[in-house]
């Protein structure tokens, strides 16, 4: 290139001299471009013209080739590049071996090599020799502890315990964990309890000559007294203990002085059928006093209901009744009036004058609907002056919150009342209220509240809609001191210690109605002289096996014993003291159960009934007082006769349907052995009910029963079906025609 243009040319890279070998070393940059001037101190001129100087060097240098050597002058900046372009090159030479020394690096490489060979293979042989010294074809030690580090796991926190989770308190309230427990052999004479003598003469009379357990503990804690407790109360005894009179004794004696009606104690039952009851008890109770019991049930016509329970008065009063009627014009043009109101009987009224409302009796015994109706709607129905509220079967009435009840009750008990209903007292606390002339209002009303059940549970749920003030949980524990409610926060349930109990096998149930029919002629009604529950072993040994399955009697005896019985089942019948009530788990069930009976046969229709939820208050009282005095013996029955009811001298009991809960057993077999009688309960299982009926009713926790067990009596089939299997199918077809015509 020309000198003219080599300025203006692009910068040659410097290019090493290069080696005469074949591989070359890759190119590097122009040592002018990477090498620093060496420093030297000039004027500012002179700088200037040394620069240009360098810079015009450096072209040239640039333009010469690298093997041209040295430009003349600047010769120290020429041979310190020179010197660095050289020393790189040594670097990079070392860095890639030239031919030259190819040969010399094996042989060194080889040397090591071969040494390295040597070692390992010594090293291999000590280790084989150490092997077949140990004598076995173990691994040496290293080799075990590199293994075992691969299998032996991490080491791991050692596990939590699974210990089962048990709290050294109770969520529950102190009234309720810890109740008030009396033995239930506890009797004590009734005049030693504090019953009046008037009292404890009827009772005398009535054939109670000592209070029973429930009541030796109640009896103290509701009468005005020493140990009266002043608050409410809850108590859990088993069936037939006598709650009635413990909560209806109390009641009528602190009424018994009354001379004027005020409705002063409510009693609340589940059914119709426990108002009749409980009206009863009261009713004995209440003779010659002038205290007066009513009932509030749904089988009555309500207005006459209404007539019954609150008696109008008119009274003059000419300026209320101008108010009266203002006030009646104004809701009748807004189209909106209270039924519960004053305004129709204020039409009913002659002039100048205001309706009055009292109340025509001192206890109401009544089913919770019918009272929330009579709340709601009739007028002058008051409970400002209510000091008892009983709930009995209160576990049930809690769990059937039906119209919200409890809630109405409540807000009726503990509110004001209605301002149209105020007394002149109530009015002027009204009218006054907020001036300076404002009057106090009357003592909170003091009610004392008694809930009731033989299967109370501890449920804050419910019972606490009932608004307790300072509660006290009571049970009355059985003699072995194994008390239902006191051991924990689990419900539990005690049964009679009278009661027997026996469990049947009735296979897949398609022959319930025969089995059902043998062990009421071969146990409740057999002919063999002996009439009580007492006697019933035998007969169990004579007419079936035993649960380890062994016969007790040959099936020709059992044919020929169970014909002669057939023979004689209604003068047997008629002459056993035992009566026996069925349950069916349906209305429906009782209805067919008893004509399927009747028809199986016929010596048992005469003393065969049923009561259902369609027969009427006064039929079914006549039933039960029928059976009660064993004018019928069988009474089949639903669900609504397992509660509360107590019929005399009811011997037996049998769950034809095996009951839908264990609360429901409890009530079921609890309508016999009641107040320190005798009584049975038989229980037919087929195969699908038998392990709820082994594992939760009869060797559950849950029902207690003193140490005894259910027994378990298997019929011979023979025994059960022998002769009757014909009647059983045709009394199957009538049933259904039965059936299907009422269906029609
Ligand atoms: N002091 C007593 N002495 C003898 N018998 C009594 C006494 N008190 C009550 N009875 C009788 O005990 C029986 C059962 O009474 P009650 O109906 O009050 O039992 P209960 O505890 O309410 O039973 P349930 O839980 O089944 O309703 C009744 O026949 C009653 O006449």
């Amino acid at each position: 290139m020309p000198a003219l243009y080599a300025r203006w040319a692009p910068s040659k890279p410097a290019v090493a001299p290069k080696p005469s070998g074949p591989a070359s070393p890759p190119p590097i940059d122009s040592p002018a471009s990477t090498s620093l001037p060496k420093k030297s101190h000039h004027t500012p001129e002179k700088e200037f013209r040394t620069k240009s100087r360098t810079k015009s060097k450096k072209k040239a240098n640039k333009a010469q080739s690298p093997e041209d050597g040295p430009l003349d002058g600047d010769s120290d900046i020429a041979d310190s590049t020179v010197q660095t372009v050289k020393k790189r090159k040594r670097d990079v030479q070392s860095d890639k071996p030239h031919n030259s020394d190819d040969e010399a690096t094996p042989k060194k490489h080889k040397t090591i090599l071969s040494k390295f060979e040597r070692a390992s293979k010594l090293g291999e042989k000590l280790r084989e020799d150490a092997k077949v010294q140990r004598g076995s074809g173990e691994p040496d030690a290293e080799e075990e502890r590199e293994r075992l580090h691969d299998l032996v796991p991490l080491p791991q926190p050692e596990p939590v315990l699974d210990v089962p989770f048990e709290p050294t308190y109770s969520a529950l309230p102190k009234w309720l964990a810890q109740p008030t427990t009396i033995d239930s052999a506890t009797t004590i004479p009734f005049a030693k309890l504090g019953v009046h003598p008037t009292f404890v003469t009827k009772l005398e009379k009535q054939g109670y000559k000592t209070a029973l357990a429930v009541q030796t503990a109640l009896l103290p804690m509701l009468h005005p007294g020493p140990q009266q407790h002043l608050g409410d109360m809850c108590v859990s005894a088993r069936t037939g203990s006598g709650k009635t009179l413990a909560y209806m004794l109390p009641v009528v004696e602190a009424l018994k002085d009354r001379v004027v009606s005020s409705l002063s104690a409510i009693v609340v039952v589940p059914t119709r059928q426990l108002v009749e009851q409980a009206l009863k008890v009261a009713e004995e109770l209440c003779t010659g006093t002038k205290v007066k019991v009513g009932t509030a049930v749904g089988n009555v016509a309500f207005q006459v209901e209404q007539k019954q329970l609150v008696r109008v008065i008119p009274r003059y009063d000419k300026q209320r009744a101008e108010e009266l009627q203002i006030r009646a014009t104004q809701s009748a043009q807004s189209g909106f009036v209270n039924q519960r109101g004053f305004t129709i009987d204020l039409a009913k009224m002659p002039d100048h004058h205001v309706p009055e409302y009292h109340s025509t009796i001192d206890i109401l015994i009544c089913t919770p609907g019918r009272l929330v109706e009579h709340i709601k709607n009739t007028p002058g129905f008051l409970l400002r002056d209510v000091n008892w509220l009983v709930i009995d079967e209160a576990d049930q009435l809690l769990n059937q919150e039906f119209q919200g009840w409890s809630t109405v009750l409540m807000d009726e008990l503990h509110g004001e009342t209605p301002e149209d209903f105020m007394n002149a007292r109530e009015l002027i606390c009204k009218q006054r209220q907020g001036t300076e002339w404002s009057v106090r209002k009357p003592a909170h009303r003091c009610v004392t509240k008694v809930v009731l059940s033989a299967t109370m549970k501890k449920d804050l749920t419910k019972l606490g809609n009932l608004r307790f003030t300072r509660p006290k949980l009571v049970v009355i524990e059985d003699e072995a001191g194994d008390d239902p409610l006191a051991l924990g926060e689990d419900d539990a349930y005690e049964l009679p210690s009278t009661l027997e109990e026996f469990a049947v096998p009735v296979g897949n149930g398609s022959e319930k109605p025969l089995y059902l029919l043998h062990v009421l002629l071969s146990q409740v009604f057999a002919d063999d002289g002996s009439s009580g529950p007492g006697k019933t072993d035998r007969r169990i040994l004579k007419n079936s096996r035993s649960s380890d399955g062994s016969s007790s009697e040959s099936s020709e005896q059992s044919s020929a014993e169970s014909s002669s019985e057939d023979e004689s089942t209604e003068s047997s019948i008629l002459g056993s003291k035992n009566r026996v009530l069925i349950f069916a788990k349906s209305n429906e069930n009782a209805s067919r159960l008893s004509h399927l009976l009747s028809a199986l046969h016929p010596p048992l229709k005469p003393y065969l009934k049923t009561l259902t939820r369609s027969v009427s208050s006064q039929k079914s009282k006549k039933l039960l007082e029928s059976l009660g005095r064993g004018k019928i013996k069988i009474l089949i029955a639903s669900d609504l006769a397992s509660r509360g009811l107590d019929i005399a001298d009811l011997t037996h009991v049998i769950n034809y349907d095996v009951p839908p809960s264990l609360v429901s057993y409890v009530h079921r077999v609890g309508r016999t052995a009641r107040a320190g009688k005798k009584g049975q309960a038989w229980t037919l299982f087929t195969k699908t009910e038998a392990a709820w009926f082994w594992k939760q009713l009869a060797k559950g926790e849950v029902i207690k029963r003193g140490g005894k067990k259910v027994k378990r009596i298997k019929f011979d089939y023979s025994d059960v079906t022998e002769g009757k299997r014909e009647t059983y199918e045709t009394a199957l077809e009538d049933l259904q025609g039965a059936v299907e015509g009422t269906e029609a």
